[in-house]
């Protein structure tokens, strides 16, 4: 895992390794420029024409060093500074070593239209992470420039006006690439930043075992999940189904019989020693044919569950795809929530059921995990201005139900029930489409059948859905991905980590 550094952690961590490394902050600086421009290099090395924006602090101070670095490798090379602030020391030292034939252009006013048509690249290095308020006047305007080019926009650290660790205000620069220096920033992690950042990527600017110390000191609540293999239990050699958990799926309802299919499938692809479908009496021959490996418990209501013989035994229920929220439902549902006190895995309807019964929240096992996408958590837990405040709010919500809470999303979010957040890193956009939701209900419900504590099967979970999603898309691309395309290649998922 990866820990995600707030702005003042992040001048924390540079002033660290200029103090341990050691190493001159210019030095520093001249290593970002270096891998940003390896970064061009290999990334987009025939864009020839290079416009530099900079403004006159250490973020200017990059792009200085990154245009003196592309013109050592023959590219054609603009500069634009423009002037305000005070330049920080690094900006002059790099000003100077600037050679002399590149040429600058000071921006002092409004910038004509099509300032930069010129450039097929444009670098951003205007302001990074020393911004403190929204941008306006001259620097809007020139904003507004680099946005209407039709040049290739690539930031330095984060895009000029985006704030890293809370809602933005003002002109923000939209680039196609954004170059982030050894950590991501909060602000990466949220669809509302994806139109400013375009694609993120990190680049070292400090070995790791540099650094070790100061990021295992460093307290934060943010992280993004790089890697699971740790997490993975081994089945053992003498085990048995006993050994792997039985399951019981609530799921399905009157045209949502697909929901119940896809979550039991996902399920025993996840590796479940037994399951139960609880369903309604319609789904009876639909269940045993879709899924044979399953036994059903039959509703005795024709279109909707309702009455639960009994929930001992389990050691999961997972419940919620295709559900419904008939009233027979809900009252099942407060049943259920009264005599089970395992952890439960909570999707799709039950959790809509829960918004529309609050006095059902405080039934919900410790322990549990809840897995709205964001509509669902906006009815369970309220409007928000932002995904600043809805992550707050979401934390609140895990801490609150002593349960983790994953918002669904294309960073899905996993909140520890200490109010600990974990951003997933796989998956993609042709997993937006209905049933992919059922699939992760089925995969962590699999994974707390087989005693996995909560918050690693949530995080082990969504990380398998997203790979499993990316593993398909691969094969099929992402316009024609469908929710059973991820099962099928969950195995392949498991296989990889
Ligand atoms: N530290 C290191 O060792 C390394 C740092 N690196 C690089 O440094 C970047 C951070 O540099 P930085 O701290 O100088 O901040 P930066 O964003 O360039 O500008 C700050 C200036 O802007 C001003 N200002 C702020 N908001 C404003 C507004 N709305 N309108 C107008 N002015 C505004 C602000 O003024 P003030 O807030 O003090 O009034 C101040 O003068 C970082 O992102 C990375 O690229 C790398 O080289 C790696 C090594
Ligand atoms: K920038």
């Amino acid at each position: 895992m990866t820990k995600i550094l707030t702005t003042d952690q992040i001048r924390a961590l540079d002033a660290y390794v200029i103090k341990h490394e050691p190493i001159a902050s210019i030095d520093l600086m001249e290593r970002a420029s270096q891998q940003f421009v390896d970064w061009l290099e290999d990334n987009a090395g025939d864009a020839h024409c290079y416009g530099i924006v900079c403004g006159t602090g250490n973020n200017g101070g990059d792009g200085l060093a990154i245009a003196r670095l592309l013109v050592e490798l023959d590219y054609d090379v603009k500069v634009w500074i423009v002037e305000g602030g005070k330049p920080s020391a690094d900006f002059e030292i790099n000003r100077a070593r600037l050679p002399e034939k590149v040429e600058v252009h000071m921006i002092t006013g409004t910038p004509a239209p099509g300032i930069f048509d010129w450039c097929t690249l444009l670098v951003d290095a205007l302001f990074g992470s020393g911004l403190s308020r929204p941008l306006e006047g001259i620097y809007a305007d020139v904003i507004d420039c680099i946005n209407a080019a039709e040049a290739l926009c690539v930031a330095v650290d984060i895009p000029s006006g985006l704030r890293a660790d809370g809602p933005s205000q003002g002109a923000i620069v939209r680039a196609t690439d954004t170059i982030s220096f050894q950590v991501p920033k909060l602000a990466f992690f949220f669809a509302s930043s994806a139109r400013y950042i375009g694609d993120w990527h990190t680049v070292n600017i400090v070995p790791w075992n540099l650094c070790e110390d100061f990021f295992e000191k460093t307290e934060t609540d943010h992280h993004v999940v790089d890697n699971v293999y740790h997490l993975k239990k081994h089945r053992e050699k003498f085990s048995h189904k006993g050994t792997y958990g039985h399951a019981l799926l609530v799921a399905g309802s009157y045209g949502k019989m697909g929901a119940a299919i896809l979550a039991a499938r996902a399920l025993l692809r996840a590796g479940v020693g037994l399951l139960t479908i609880h369903t309604p009496a319609r789904g009876y021959a639909i269940l045993q044919q879709a899924v044979p490996e399953a036994m059903v418990s039959i509703d005795p209501l024709e279109d909707y569950a309702s009455a639960l013989p009994s929930s001992d035994g389990y050691s999961v229920i997972g419940i919620g795809p295709g559900l419904g929220q008939a009233d027979v439902t809900v009252k099942m549902m407060h049943k259920i929530l009264e005599a089970y006190r395992k952890p439960m895995v909570i999707d799709a309807d039950a959790l809509n059921i829960l918004a529309a019964h609050r006095e059902l929240l405080s039934l919900v096992p410790p322990g549990s995990i809840l897995t709205p996408h964001p509509k669902e958590f906006e009815r369970l837990a309220g409007k928000t201005a932002n995904e600043f405040e809805r992550l707050e709010k979401q934390k609140a919500l895990a801490r609150q139900l002593r349960s983790v809470v994953v918002v669904k999303g294309a960073y899905s979010s996993i909140a520890s029930p200490e109010g600990v957040v974990y951003f997933n890193t796989t998956g993609n956009p042709g997993m937006a489409t209905g049933g992919t939701g059922d699939v992760l209900t089925g995969i962590l419900t699999g994974l707390l059948a087989q005693s996995y504590p909560s918050l690693d099967a949530a995080i082990l979970g969504v990380y398998l859905h997203g790979l499993a999603g990316d593993l398909a898309a691969h094969k099929l691309g992402v316009d024609s991905l469908i929710a059973s395309d991820l099962i099928r290649y969950l195995p392949a998922a498991f296989r990889k980590i």
